[in-house]
């Protein structure tokens, strides 16, 4: 070995010191290679089509280079490279990207492979084990304690709350009429006023500073999972408690874990009262036993739509009960699951509540905000389906200004065809990821997807797929008329995921969808000029547009607008 004379210092360095670090270092990766390369997941893995990989990154190198609106268009096109069952590597983490609607049945249809993916840890400051991210025995026993609390009986008596907060907003768009604006910002907000009523009986009327400061919480909580989700480096917890969100995020926390425990602490000693008083709330039972009735029969007769296109899900969401149990009666879900925990038909402690109500409030906020904005903006762009909605809504309403039944929500067919069509192409949980525990079969060409290795469901591809949709990219409500729907494959649409990890707030959230946008429409008429090719969408958990929900409004004169 020589030695060589540094030039910036002048000292003498002797080339063994840098060689044999070196050395070892490069044998230390080739052996982690070999070992990588013999393990199962690795041999596996090798077997699904995907780009080159670069020994120990992977793919991680092209991944990290692309800017978050980039990452859909890198998706799309592996997708079209490869087709419909992808492999990535990020390091020695393998992903496989599914597209096919059999391979995704196998898949979400599973009571085996129900497992959230690592990238679901960010919420666990907030949501704790709540539904969302928990799995295993605590996971089944809350889903069985929480499907029916949404049941369709205590949604019915939410339409009141859905009807008033619609109502707020369309005042609060006012300031708006004419100029160009974000119609998200007020998406999100009456989304959040209705969840804290709903969710947790707070009302505009009890709700004080804290109702207001937890709904800023919430939304700025959100921002800052999205920002851990596409900022890569904010993905290292170690690296992630450098940064201001980090403190920011103590903060946030504070604030919203400070509210649900004040609420949950309240309701509790008030149901504690009532009890000594004799005075005790209708059980979740009582509140959705079936009584057959004549306004049962007619509901049933009048099933929604969207009963029919998610009938072969086979989840534990049910379809038959249409019994109305009042207004008065109105029970938030923090209600029902005090009531459920002190008569002892479920064993849940207050820390579970609260865990269970902050998922709701999460899952039930930015997804609905989003569903909401895309329907208004791409109504904006076309104004033909517009008139269309609009002229049903005439039908329904006239000219008067009274607020929504659950009976007219059923009349509202187009208006529904329209939010699933909306869910279709801009379906605000764009994918689902799962962390395999076993090895699985798959029908694309017999693949074996290994335990350990994280499956993503494409769900924005498989939507926009030419096997299942003629034309796939063009907005189209009649996708889903009856006829169109019946001989689909039930898993190419899939915007509330299906089988047992369904959306739990399907039917809340289709309700609520359907009351807030026909107010919106009976009151303004939407304009966007931007066209969907110019939308710029943003990767994230939650599917948005990273240039802005931008669009106008313009009052409306209540006239059927053929007639126009
Ligand atoms: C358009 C609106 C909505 C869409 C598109 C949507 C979509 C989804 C999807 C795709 C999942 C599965 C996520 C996964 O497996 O990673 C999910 C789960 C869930 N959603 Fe929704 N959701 C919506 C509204 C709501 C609402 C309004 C609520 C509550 C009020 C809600 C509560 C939940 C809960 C608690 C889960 C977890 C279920 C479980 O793991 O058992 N969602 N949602």
């Amino acid at each position: 070995m020589t030695s060589f004379v540094d030039e910036s210092t002048g000292y003498h360095v002797n080339s063994r010191l840098i060689f044999y670090p070196l050395l070892l270092l490069a044998s230390g990766f080739w052996i982690l290679y070999r070992w990588q390369q013999k393990s199962h997941i690795y041999k596996l893995g090798e077997k699904i089509p995907g780009p080159a990989a670069v020994p120990l990154f992977g793919n991680a190198l092209i991944v990290l280079k692309k800017k978050p609106h980039e990452l859909v268009d890198l998706g799309l096109n592996y997708a079209k490279q490869f087709g419909n069952v992808v492999r990535v590597w990020l390091g020695s983490k393998l992903i496989v990207f599914l597209t096919d609607a059999d391979d995704v049945e196998v898949i979400l249809n599973s009571h085996v492979h129900i497992d959230k993916s690592t990238e679901y840890r960010f919420f666990k400051p907030w949501l704790g084990e709540g539904l969302l991210i928990s799995s295993g025995e605590k996971w089944r026993s809350h889903r069985k304690m929480i499907a029916p609390t949404f049941h369709i009986n205590i949604l019915k008596s939410f339409v009141s709350v859905f009807n008033q907060n619609s109502k707020n907003v369309v005042e609060k768009m006012r300031s708006e009429v004419g100029k160009t604006f974000d119609v998200h910002d007020y998406m999100s907000g009456v989304t959040v006023d209705i969840l804290l009523e709903t969710a947790m009986g707070i009302t505009r009327k009890t709700q004080d500073e804290s109702g207001f400061d937890y709904a800023m919480a919430v939304m700025k909580m959100c921002d800052i999972i999205h920002q851990r989700h596409y900022k890569f480096w904010m993905r290292f917890d170690a690296v992630f408690k450098l940064t201001p969100f980090f403190k920011k995020q103590i903060n946030l926390l504070n604030i919203i874990h400070g509210l649900t425990n004040k609420v949950i602490k309240s309701k509790k000693q008030t149901y504690l009262e009532n009890k000594a008083k004799g005075i005790i709330p209708l059980t979740i039972e009582e509140l959705t036993r079936n009584v057959e009735s004549d306004e049962n029969v007619l509901a049933n007769s009048a099933k929604t739509l969207s009963d029919a296109v998610f009938k072969g899900y086979r989840d534990d969401l049910d379809f038959n009960d249409e019994n109305d149990i009042g207004e008065k009666k109105r029970l938030a879900f923090l209600d029902l699951m005090i009531e459920s925990a002190q008569n002892g038909t479920n064993q849940i402690t207050d820390h579970e509540i609260k865990e269970e109500v902050d998922t709701i409030m999460f899952e039930g906020h930015d997804t609905t905000a989003a569903g909401s904005s895309f329907t208004l903006c791409l109504l904006g762009i076309h104004q033909h389906i517009q008139d269309k909605v609009y002229d049903e809504l005439y039908e329904i309403f006239g000219d008067s200004d009274r607020p929504a039944t659950f009976a007219d929500t059923l009349k509202m067919k187009y208006l529904e065809r329209v939010i699933l069509e909306s869910l279709r192409l801009y379906p605000p949980v764009p994918i689902i990821a799962r962390q395999l525990k076993r090895d699985v079969k798959i029908p694309t060409k017999n693949y074996v997807l290994p335990a350990g290795s994280t499956v993503v469901v494409g769900t924005y591809k498989i939507h926009r797929h030419e096997k299942y949709y003629n034309n796939p990219d063009k907005f189209d409500p009649d996708n889903f008329l009856p006829e169109n729907t019946q001989n689909r494959h039930y898993y190419s649409y899939i915007p509330f995921s299906a089988g047992p990890r369904s959306c739990v707030g399907r039917k809340y959230a289709l309700l609520k969808l359907k009351i807030l946008l026909s107010t919106i429409l009976r009151n303004y008429k939407s304009v966007s000029d931007i066209p969907e090719e110019k939308f710029s969408l943003q990767a994230d958990i939650i599917l948005k547009r990273a240039d802005g929900f931008r669009m106008r409004i313009e009052p409306r004169k209540r006239v059927q607008s053929t007639a126009a």
